[in-house]
């Protein structure tokens, strides 16, 4: 998963023209994260989420899915079925890579519904950046025309924020930019 993940930084350095080796390199000795979900069948499940609306807020997320359908991403203000296929994974971008980009690429809003019939489970990786890495968008990003659109940070301080201040939404990195800034005042 590590080499992956560090894979696709390299396209996604290339992407924004700053070469293959700028990400990965930033990624190199990452803090990453492993999580299973376990959704049990549920009675109602219309009346519940799996897990809530969000965006990851780490940086890149590598998702391998069994065979039960749940994850849904919102797009054009409405909740689409990512079909589920064991075969392969979803890959989606996180809140400290948008950030990274300076704001060009875009972290996702998904969630995951359940069903009354089967237990459903996932396997996520979340690639974050070594603990006292600072966040800040390469030189290359930023100019008058495209300002720093988010704070320098750290990936423990987002991670704490998101821990004990505010459950990740679809609003995490604006409201920490925000929480950020009162606090360094
Ligand atoms: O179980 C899923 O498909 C999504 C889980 C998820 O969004 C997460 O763990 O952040
Ligand atoms: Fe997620």
């Amino acid at each position: 998963m590590n080499t992956l993940s560090l894979g696709i930084m390299e396209l996604l350095g290339e992407s924004l023209g700053v070469g293959n080796e700028y990400f990965r390199d930033f990624f190199e000795g990452n803090d990453s994260i492993m999580r299973l979900n376990y959704y049990p069948p549920c009675q109602k499940p219309e009346l519940t989420l799996g897990t809530g609306p969000h965006c990851d807020p780490t940086s890149l997320t590598i998702l391998h899915q069994d065979h039960v359908s749940g994850l849904q991403v919102f797009v054009d203000e409405k909740w689409h079925s990512v079909t589920p296929d064991p075969e392969a994974f979803v890959v989606n971008i996180g809140d400290t890579f948008m950030a990274l980009s300076n704001g060009i690429f875009k972290s996702c809003l998904h969630r995951a519904v359940v069903n009354n019939v089967t237990v459903r489970k996932s396997l996520a990786f979340f690639l974050c950046p070594k603990m006292d890495k600072v966040v800040k968008p390469p030189n290359a990003l930023v100019d008058y025309k495209n300002p720093r659109v988010y704070p320098d940070f750290t990936w423990p301080a987002l991670s704490e924020f998101t821990q004990k201040h505010y459950r990740a939404d679809m609003k995490t990195l604006d409201v920490f930019t925000t929480w950020l800034q009162q606090k360094n005042k």
